[in-house]
């Protein structure tokens, strides 16, 4: 727990709730009942299903005369006729006790125990009723086979239901026997994953819609939560005793037992500067008060550990959970009479800026905040605070999510740092364009990269506003996997010039130009001899050319010695209808132009490696500069590559789907045809608008 400003402590717990209100007496009765119930159920399963039994005594009274195993089935005639007037007794008694608990459990729900109408329908449940008519009749079946014999024999149809229940039996023995070990350990992240598959499809059929309303059924859900519990074997630690004696307050009261252990409690606690009075500020998503469900935001807390809190500084309250290391830590809860209704959807974010709790002073718990990178996938779990959600960063390895700033509140704090320290965040001085140009970025096979536009981000002012604050801190990602019949997805590789992008580019063409081809540019120059429109060129005139770009049709374009060059959208969507994946490289300032609904590209970032190994790995290679051409790279050369892709990762990094270390040609090749075809096979986070259609993203 954790002062809603200060220290987050983390002392992990489990709980239990006992309760002292005015209608205690009644509750622990009703515990107990339960404990019983539970108890029976617990002998019958220990003994292999032989008896289930109304009260403990009973049962271990029939497992001494009875026994539970097979070798035991050769046991005299006394004790099988012996465990029939247990049996009998002890399934009259179970009913008695189902008929006393239903009826004091109605008494309670009519007086709106907490808790009670719960219990009701439980007992109620069908599944229940059934079970323990099996358990009744359970018990015939071993002393049926002993007494077969002498008896007079059974009616075909009691046979055939002995018949049946043997087999249970003997299938359970077996269970127990071979001790199987569950299939996966992870069933509730399986569906998890299937429920995001689901959604990601654009149009998926009526089967795959119902398993997805089946999937999202909460109790579904919680099955295969109580599965991986079981597989994981996460039973640990063992509730405490109840206590003795349970405290009568007039006031209506909670007491909640957590058990400290490795995880950290999930709350974080404020005061009320009035009154004095020590509230939970919010329960964090997946921790252990939150799993409990015996802690709530609004809940007060009169007591920790015993000791009385109100008008305590909440970094006093810290103290006082911590100074118990371990064991059981008791607090004493006013709980909060209306709870909020939680109606959270499932929201993936991809992040569009850096966020670190720990340099966030407005944050209301530091230790329980989640820092993230541009580029990670949060899930966000939580959106009831309108300035503090909570995410988990995917892939999650984590049950507990962690505070994060929403919307709102993220750019609110990037502008504010925007006004603070101008010149660290805003660009606006030297253009991104003017950034990369002295670093001496990409040349390209075009050659007129340098002078080059892009058609979505005409001006700095644009560009940086779409960067920073417009585009928003958080881009809603789904997952989207890719139709057999869907056009391919387009590929588009960026990095610093001399950096290997058009060499990986070629060798994925060469290495199976069936499926993939380079877009054909548009130029303004003249055709030469061997040259022809529509193969490695349209040729055009300038008037087309400036009527393209007037109406947007260019990803890029720029002019290399008076002639202009620009690779249109329709190029690449003719090798996309072609059912080819089309590969080009692109300029930073053109991804926003390529990351749309129709082309849905797979940006690929090629990074150069280790300074050292980039000089070993270019010993022989030749490069083409705006000056010369295929000359041995220079150390400025890599100084410059260096520099830029510094440059480029610090402000791209979050639209980068792969990245790709240019070093041995050929593993770096092969790498690349790898992500090519995993971006057009396997499921890949894309934006919501790319799926959905806009007004509903
Ligand atoms: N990993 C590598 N190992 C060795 N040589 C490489 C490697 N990557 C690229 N080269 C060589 O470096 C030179 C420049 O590569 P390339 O033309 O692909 O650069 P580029 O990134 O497209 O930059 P630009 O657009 O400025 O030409 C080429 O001679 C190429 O063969």
């Amino acid at each position: 727990m954790s002062p809603d400003a200060g220290k987050w402590t983390k002392p992990d717990e489990r709980h239990r709730r006992l309760s002292n209100d005015d209608a205690s007496a009644k509750k622990v009765s009703i515990y107990n009942h339960w404990r019983e119930i539970t108890a029976a159920i617990l002998v019958s399963n220990s003994d292999g299903g032989y008896a289930t039994c109304a009260n403990r005594e009973a049962s271990s009274d029939l497992r001494r005369l009875a026994g539970p195993t097979e070798g035991q089935r050769s046991a005299s005639m006394r004790q099988a006729v012996e465990a029939q007037v247990l049996t009998a007794h002890c399934g009259l008694g179970l009913r008695q006790v189902l008929v006393d608990v239903m009826e004091e459990v109605k008494q309670s729900v009519d007086q709106e125990v907490s808790g009670a109408e719960l219990l009701h329908s439980l007992l109620e449940s069908p599944w229940l009723q059934a079970l323990m008519q099996v358990s009744t009749v359970w018990t015939r079946p071993y002393c049926r086979s002993v007494l077969y014999g002498p008896g007079p024999g059974p009616t075909a149809g009691q046979y055939c239901m002995d018949q049946a229940l043997l087999q249970a039996f003997e299938c359970l023995h077996r269970f127990r026997r071979e001790s199987p070990a569950p299939a996966l350990t992870y069933a509730s992240g399986l569906s998890l994953q299937l429920l995001i598959d689901i959604r990601s499809l654009s149009g998926c059929s009526d089967e795959a819609r119902e398993l997805y309303s089946l999937l999202r059924q909460p109790h579904i859900q919680a099955l295969l939560s109580a599965h991986d519990t079981v597989a994981q074997k996460d039973y640990e630690p063992v509730l405490p005793p109840m206590p003795e004696e349970i405290p009568d307050d007039e006031e209506a009261t909670r007491t909640v037992c957590l058990v400290k252990n490795k995880q950290p409690l999930g709350a974080t606690i404020k005061r009320n500067e009035i009154t004095g009075e020590i509230f939970v500020a919010r329960v964090i998503h997946g921790g252990l008060a939150e799993r409990s469900g015996l802690l709530h935001a609004g809940d007060r807390i009169i007591e920790v550990n015993g000791f009385p809190v109100d008008g305590m500084e909440p970094e006093q309250v810290i103290q006082v959970v911590q100074a118990r290391s371990h064991g059981t830590i008791m607090f004493k809860v006013v709980p909060i009479t209306e709870r909020p209704v939680h109606s959270q959807t499932m929201l993936y974010m991809r992040a569009m800026a850096d966020y670190s709790p720990q340099q966030d002073p407005s944050i209301p718990c530091a230790d329980a905040g989640m820092g993230f990178k541009r580029g990670d996938v949060l899930e966000i779990v939580d959106q009831t605070d309108a300035l503090w959600w909570q995410a988990k960063k995917l892939p999650s390895t984590s049950a507990c999510a962690g505070l994060v700033p929403s919307t709102n509140l993220l750019r609110r704090k990037q502008r504010e740092h925007w006004w603070s320290q101008p010149y660290q965040l805003h660009n606006c001085a030297q253009t991104y364009e003017e950034a990369f140009e002295s670093a001496g970025f990409r040349r390209s096979i075009r050659l007129c990269r340098r002078r080059s536009h892009s058609t979505s981000q005409p001006s700095c002012t644009a560009r940086c506003a779409a960067i920073s604050t417009a585009a928003g801190p958080y881009e809603e990602v789904v997952r989207y996997q890719r139709r057999p019949n869907d056009p391919c997805r387009l590929v588009a590789l960026i990095g610093a010039s001399g950096v290997g992008v058009n060499e990986l580019r070629r060798r994925l063409v060469a290495a199976d130009p069936h499926v993939f081809q380079g877009a054909i540019p548009h130029t303004t120059r003249v055709p030469r001899s061997y040259e022809e429109s529509g193969r490695e060129y349209y040729f055009t005139s300038r008037e087309v050319f400036d009527n393209m770009v007037y109406n947007n049709r260019f990803l890029e374009y720029g002019d290399y010695k008076g002639s202009l060059y620009g690779t249109s959208i329709q190029a690449v969507k003719a090798v996309l209808s072609a059912g080819k994946i089309c590969v080009i490289d692109i300029e930073p300032n053109a991804i926003q132009a390529v990351r749309t609904h129709e082309l849905k590209a797979y940006v690929i970032y090629v990074k150069p490696p280790s300074a050292e190994r980039l000089r070993e790995t270019r010993q022989d290679a030749l490069i083409t500069t705006n000056y010369y051409v295929n000359r041995p790279f220079k150390d400025e050369d890599f100084q410059e590559m260096e520099e830029a892709s510094r440059k480029l990762e610090s402000h791209y990094c979050q639209f980068f789907d792969r990245v790709i270390v240019s070093e041995e040609l050929e593993a770096s090749g092969a790498e690349l045809l790898v992500a090519a075809r995993q971006a057009q096979d396997e499921p890949q986070w894309v934006p919501a608008t790319w799926i959905r259609p806009p007004d509903e993203a």
